[in-house]
C-alpha cells in the first residue's frame, strides 16, 4: 500500500504537476485509473487534496536518464541537461540559471539513477586562472572531492576541486598514444595529474610531465605509484623553464599554448612531433595558431610539416577546443 492523491480524470495533469512542483510525486509507483478518478501516488499527504491509501503497481524498469525521476516543474523540462560528466564516482553537472533553484533535485536523481555515483556538484564558474580549474558547489551525496577515475586502461587519483581534469578528453589522450611510437622521449608540458604522461609511459623510454600546480604534481607522482610506471619525471614549474629535448610534445593548455610554442619548438628533436591545442572559432578555428606555428617556424629556421588538424568539441557558442599535430625538421 502507498500513498495515493485522488483526484477527478479530467484534473489529472494539472494535479500531477502541482505533485511535481511540491517535489510530492512519487516516480517509483505508476498513476492508476479507478472509475472516473486518477490515483496519483505521493510521497508524503499533500494538504488540499484528497489523500487516500492505494495498492498501486511499482516501477520496475531501471530509469535510464536522471530526467526521467527528476521533479522539476513540467515547464522547465526542457532546461534540463542532457549530459553531464562522471570522473570516478562524482558527477560534474552545469545547471543553467532557469534551474538553478532545483540543483538539489537534480543531484538527488543523478545519485539514485548512476549507483556508482557518490557525489554530485554544480559547476561554480567558468575553468580559470593558471591551473584551470573552476569553482564547485555539492548539490547531493557525499562531501568528497577525491577519487579515482579510470580511462584508458589506467588509473587517476584526482581532487576535481583542486586540479584540471576532463573526462572528455579520453578519446584524443588515446589518439595521441597511437600515433606515439616505442622509445621515444616525451615532453608533457601541462601535465595535470597524468593522463598524457602515464598513458604515454606505456610506449615512451622517459616523459617528463610538468605542471605549474602543486596539487596536480602530487596526484601525478601518486598515479606513477598506482600505475606501476618508473618512467615519468614529475616536474613542479612553469614548463617555460624546463629544458629538456624530446621527440614527443604534447601542449594541452588550449587557452594559452601558443604563448609557449617558441620554447616547445626549443625543446623538439629533429624529426619531432608536437600536439598543440587551443580555442578557435566557427568558421576557421586553426586559422589563427597555423599562422603562429608558421611565424614561429620561420624566425627558428625550421620545417613545419602539419600530420593531422581537428575539432575535439564544443568549448562555448562558435568556439572549438582544437588540435593540430605538427612535425618540425631541422
Ligand atoms: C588544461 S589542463 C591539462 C591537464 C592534463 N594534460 C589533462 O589532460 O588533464 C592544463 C594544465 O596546465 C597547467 N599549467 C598552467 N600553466 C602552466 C605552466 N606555465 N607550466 C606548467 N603547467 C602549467 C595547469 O595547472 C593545468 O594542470
Amino acid at each position: 500500500m502507498t500513498l495515493a492523491v485522488k483526484v477527478p480524470l479530467k484534473e489529472g495533469e494539472i494535479v500531477r504537476r502541482r505533485l511535481i512542483e511540491l517535489g510530492a510525486l512519487d516516480n517509483t509507483y505508476k498513476i492508476k485509473r479507478e472509475g472516473n478518478f486518477l490515483l496519483i501516488p505521493v510521497k508524503f499527504p499533500v494538504k488540499g487534496f484528497e489523500v487516500v491509501e492505494a495498492e498501486l503497481e511499482q516501477v520496475s524498469r531501471r530509469p535510464n536518464s536522471y530526467r526521467e525521476i527528476v521533479n522539476v516543474p513540467q515547464e522547465l523540462r526542457r532546461f534540463l541537461p542532457t549530459s553531464f560528466d562522471i570522473i570516478g564516482n562524482i558527477a560534474i553537472i552545469e545547471i543553467p540559471e532557469e534551474l538553478k533553484g532545483y540543483a538539489k533535485e537534480i543531484g538527488r536523481a543523478i545519485v539514485e539513477v548512476h549507483k556508482n555515483v557518490k557525489a554530485v556538484y554544480m559547476k561554480g564558474s567558468k575553468i580559470e586562472g593558471e591551473y584551470r580549474t573552476r569553482e564547485l558547489i555539492h548539490i547531493a551525496g557525499e562531501n568528497i572531492t577525491e577519487t579515482i577515475h579510470r580511462e584508458n586502461g589506467i588509473r587517476l587519483k584526482l581532487d576535481v576541486a583542486k586540479v584540471y581534469f576532463s573526462p572528455r578528453l579520453a578519446t584524443e589522450r588515446m589518439r595521441v598514444f597511437k600515433m606515439a611510437q616505442e622509445g621515444e622521449v616525451v615532453f608533457d608540458m601541462f601535465a595535470g595529474v597524468g593522463p598524457f604522461s602515464i598513458l604515454l609511459a606505456k610506449k615512451a623510454e622517459l616523459v617528463f610531465a610538468c605542471d605549474i600546480n602543486p596539487w596536480a604534481i602530487k596526484y601525478l607522482e601518486e598515479n606513477i605509484k598506482l600505475n606501476k610506471v618508473n618512467n615519468v619525471v614529475p616536474i613542479l614549474g612553469d614548463s617555460r623553464e624546463i629544458e629538456v629535448k624530446a621527440d614527443r610534445i604534447i601542449m594541452n593548455l588550449p587557452k594559452y599554448a601558443h604563448e609557449f610554442l617558441e620554447h616547445a619548438i626549443s625543446c623538439i628533436n629533429d624529426g619531432g612531433v608536437i600536439h598543440y591545442y587551443g580555442f578557435g572559432p566557427e568558421g576557421d578555428p586553426y586559422g589563427w595558431h597555423l599562422e603562429r606555428i608558421r611565424e614561429l617556424a620561420n624566425k627558428f629556421g625550421v620545417k613545419v610539416e602539419v600530420l593531422g588538424k581537428r575539432v575535439i568539441r564544443n568549448y562555448a557558442p562558435r568556439q572549438y577546443n582544437i588540435a593540430i599535430d605538427f612535425r618540425v625538421s631541422f
